[in-house]
């Protein structure tokens, strides 16, 4: 005789259990059990989920191995591609497996097992157990080990003689965080024109019965909720052998109202670029392609028409768009075009929607998948094309562990499916044009507005000469005049900020000094709120009242100091108090479905005015905006990050590219005290050679990607000793290893941010060719560091292919 024995990954990422798990299936359950399936085990002295990650035959096991208590599914809810995904995820970005698998399966599929207590069945419990007061107070809520942990010592002893006498039993009780939704159906057994015979015959006696067998003949199947009529009227079909009833699984997400539009005719330079992405699709193998087409190109009808080509062969395709761009009018666009093969995975579905769609997937009920960053994930098993939409930002990279760039998760999923990928903006990120002068990529161009519409013409505002003629509000005078010609002329504008609050810090006029937040090393922001202005940390969330009294040195000499969103509100209000103004920001679309609500109303013209940070420079398509109005562009220019110049150039392109797209013309204006900065320049230029030529010399020069990958090692501590301690032995470990040779290591500093929610942070930064050349080493002083600071009660983490540093 032989033991299945499963390897199980358990779910506790916060763990850092990198290992898998050996256990034996119980006999009964030896032979349905596969990898990818979710299981609950023993686990210490717990009850642990997890996820079945092989299954082998031993002809012996140790007498220590446990068992698997139970199996949550029949089907795999993880596919084999999608568990070899998962270990390359642990290679490539030195994540753990528990956190590999958190990242692609939905919180949905989370399982927990928990030990319930009950009076045991097929024994004669005598009453005065059931009814005594200690069992009431553990039988009140769950009945559980959690219950009578509560208890006292006398009562906890009474409970433990009942289990040891056998009155009380217990159970593991296995709940997922969120179930399939079941529907019943009724479907025809027989052919139509014997339904219908069966109808006429049942007309007089049983009209609802006729009724029934005549839809069925006319549709073949039909959901059914009315139990009501179960016993009269379905089960005497049943037992005729004309209907059948069963369950399935359906999806609570809701479809959006479709958005009827007919296919335009494509451009000139869209048949093109579709030309050259059919071929693309056809060939052999990974194909990459970037598609960089100005703002309005069309590239949305580009991408729909490829996916048709991709699905009408019979495989699966994948559509990833920025969070905020999933707008229900834009999935109503798709479904219109795609009908239900379509599913949409993103964090504004519930639980429930998620799970879901998530299962359409996996059965094959839906071949395009479109969603945000974690929808590349998706568990479809034929895959012939992703298309990253808006490749450029930064959102595709995920900022927790696992840290992984969904750019490059596509094209390993395209690697081991040989499918094509596609990257697609109007500003290609310089890593995707990289891609292409390497070779690995073919560069499709749309270098025009579908409409025939003229790019909108860019005018910068130098804010000096504003100064310079006494004018200190935030509005340029030409800013003024262009605001007013265009609303009054009912047409739209959007004014730009990448700031929310009212004012980013204050200064004390006296002393110079501001007001700090008393567990992060930054300064409050100040807020507009109806009880008046609050400093607020954006950090860890700390909040005080505010006053112009300066907390250093007393005197009442306490201002604001640089714009934030709420200032450009009260500002306008000020000076035109007839606006219809709205605000999106962080702060006004934390609820559920306030963002979908905004856009929803400004593209209904409810607004005349769009104020908004780089939420609104993300694939919005508003017809009626004229006007496009950024109010300082040297906030995102001093930031301190490498990638500032190319955040600048995207974000003004992008925002710019709002304007005029297509009831009018557009014009956009750009206010800075640096006009002459060449990513302001090549942006009001449209010029995206230019702005390309001059960062790729500057990166190629100091050494930064993509001429060079980041990685960026982050140890926190509330002690700061022991935080720069972990810095600087993960940095002696790394200088001690053969890696030495391949990388340059920038030595250990505090974070951009020392301290954040009293935690202090030390960073070192690795600056390296390849990650196969380094990883392995980079990942053992990783994990050696790691394991010590978590016994320490501190946390490290390791961004690799970091997008950003400190
Ligand atoms: N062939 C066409 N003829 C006329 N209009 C078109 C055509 N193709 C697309 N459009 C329209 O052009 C507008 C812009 O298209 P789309 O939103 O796809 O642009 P985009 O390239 O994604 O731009 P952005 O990068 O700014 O998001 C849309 O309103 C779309 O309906
Ligand atoms: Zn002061
Ligand atoms: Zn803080």
């Amino acid at each position: 005789m032989s033991y299945r024995v499963v390897e199980v990954v358990i779910d506790a990422p916060g763990l850092f259990l990198d290992k898998r798990f050996d256990y034996v299936l119980p006999p009964a359950l030896a032979s349905s059990v596969r990898p990818g399936m979710r299981v609950v085990v023993p686990f210490r002295s717990a009850w642990k989920a997890g996820v079945v990650w092989r299954v082998r035959s031993e002809p012996e096991v140790s007498s220590r191995i446990r068992t698997v208590a139970s199996v949550v599914d029949r089907e795999p809810v993880l596919t084999e591609e999608q568990l070899r995904l998962a270990e390359w995820l642990c290679e490539r970005y030195a994540a753990t497996l528990p956190e590999a698998l958190s990242a692609i399966l939905p919180g949905a599929f989370r399982v927990t097992g928990r030990l319930q207590l009950r009076a045991a069945s097929g024994v004669d419990v005598p009453d005065d157990v059931l009814a005594s007061s200690t069992w009431r107070l553990v039988a009140r809520e769950k009945p559980d080990d959690h219950a009578v942990a509560k208890l006292g010592a006398a009562a906890k002893a009474q409970i433990e003689a009942w289990v040891e006498l056998g009155y009380l039993e217990r159970v593991l009780h296995v709940s997922e965080q969120v179930q399939a939704r079941l529907q019943s159906f009724l479907a025809a057994t027989k052919a139509p024109d014997e339904l219908l015979r069966a109808a006429a015959e049942r007309e007089a006696r049983a009209p609802r019965q006729a009724a029934l067998l005549r839809q069925l003949a006319l549709t073949g199947e039909l959901a059914w909720e009315r139990k009501a009529y179960h016993r009269t009227t379905v089960q005497p079909l049943v037992a005729a052998g004309l209907v059948s009833v069963e369950e399935r699984p359906i999806s609570r997400y809701a479809w959006p109202d479709r958005d009827v539009r007919p296919a335009p005719e494509l451009t000139v330079h869209q048949a093109r670029a579709m030309a050259r992405l059919t071929q693309l699709i056809q060939a052999p193998g990974l194909r990459m392609a970037v598609v960089h087409g100005v703002t309005g190109s069309g590239k949305t009808e580009v991408y729909m028409r490829t996916i048709a080509d991709v699905i009408g062969q019979g495989r699966q395709a994948v559509l990833l768009v920025p969070e905020i761009a999933l707008t229900p009018q834009m999935v109503g666009r798709f479904h219109s075009r795609f009908g239900d093969r379509i599913a949409v995975l993103h964090s504004a579905l519930s639980q429930g929607e998620r799970r879901d769609e998530w299962a359409r997937i996996l059965r094959g009920e839906a071949s395009i998948v479109i969603g945000a960053r974690s929808a590349v994930f998706a568990p479809v098993r034929d895959l012939g094309l992703i298309i990253v939409d808006e490749e450029h930002e930064p959102s595709y990279k995920q900022e927790d562990a696992p840290h992984y760039d969904a750019r490059e998760v596509a094209i390993r999923r395209a690697e081991a499916a040989a499918a094509a990928v596609v990257f697609g903006s109007a500003t290609p990120s310089l890593w995707a044009i990289r891609q292409v002068e390497d070779g690995c990529a073919t560069l499709v161009s749309l270098p025009q507005r579908a409409n025939g519409r003229p790019l909108p013409r860019v005018e910068i505002v130098d804010m000096r000469e504003e100064l310079r003629i006494g004018n200190k509000s935030l509005f340029s005078e030409r800013l003024q005049q262009e605001l007013e010609a265009t609303v009054r002329s009912g047409l739209q504008a959007i004014l730009f900020l990448n700031r929310r609050g009212y004012a980013s810090s204050t200064l004390c006029r006296a002393c110079g000094d501001g007001v700090q937040c008393p567990h992060c090393d930054i300064h409050l922001t100040v807020h507009r709120a109806d009880t008046g202005m609050r400093l607020v940390c954006h950090y860890c969330g700390y909040e005080q009242s505010y006053s112009d009294c300066c907390p250093a040195c007393g005197e009442r000499a306490l201002r604001a100091f640089g714009i934030g969103t709420e200032q450009i509100e009260a500002a306008i209000a000020a000076l035109w108090p007839d606006f219809r103004v709205l605000r999106m920001d962080v702060d006004t679309t934390r609820k559920k479905g306030a963002l979908q609500r905004m856009v929803a109303d400004f593209e209904a013209g409810r607004a005349d005015v769009l104020i908004g940070t780089q939420m609104i420079a993300k694939g919005l398509d508003f017809p009626r905006v004229r006007l496009v109005g950024v109010v300082a562009a040297d906030t995102m220019l001093t930031l301190p990050d490498y990638r500032a110049h190319e955040r600048t150039f995207q974000l003004l392109t992008q925002v710019a590219g709002r304007a005029g797209r297509a009831e009018t013309d557009g014009v956009t204006l750009i206010q800075t005290y640096r006009p002459e900065h060449f990513a302001i320049q090549a942006a009001a230029a449209h010029d995206f050679a230019a702005f390309y030529r001059e960062e790729r010399s500057q990166r190629e020069f100091f050494t930064y990607p993509p001429f060079c990958e980041l990685a960026v090692f982050l140890a926190s501590h509330p002690d700061e000793r022991v935080a720069r301690g972990a810095a600087m032995r993960f940095e002696r470990e790394l200088r001690r290893s053969g890696a030495i040779v391949h990388m340059t290591i920038l030595p250990a500093s505090p974070s951009g941010i020392r301290r954040i929610d009293n935690l202090y942070r030390y960073q070192v930064v690795l600056k390296y060719g390849r990650w196969q050349d380094v990883g392995h080493d980079v990942i053992q002083s990783y994990r050696l560091v790691k394991e010590r600071m978590n016994r320490l009660g501190g946390s490290c983490r390791l961004d690799v292919n970091a997008q950003r540093i400190g």
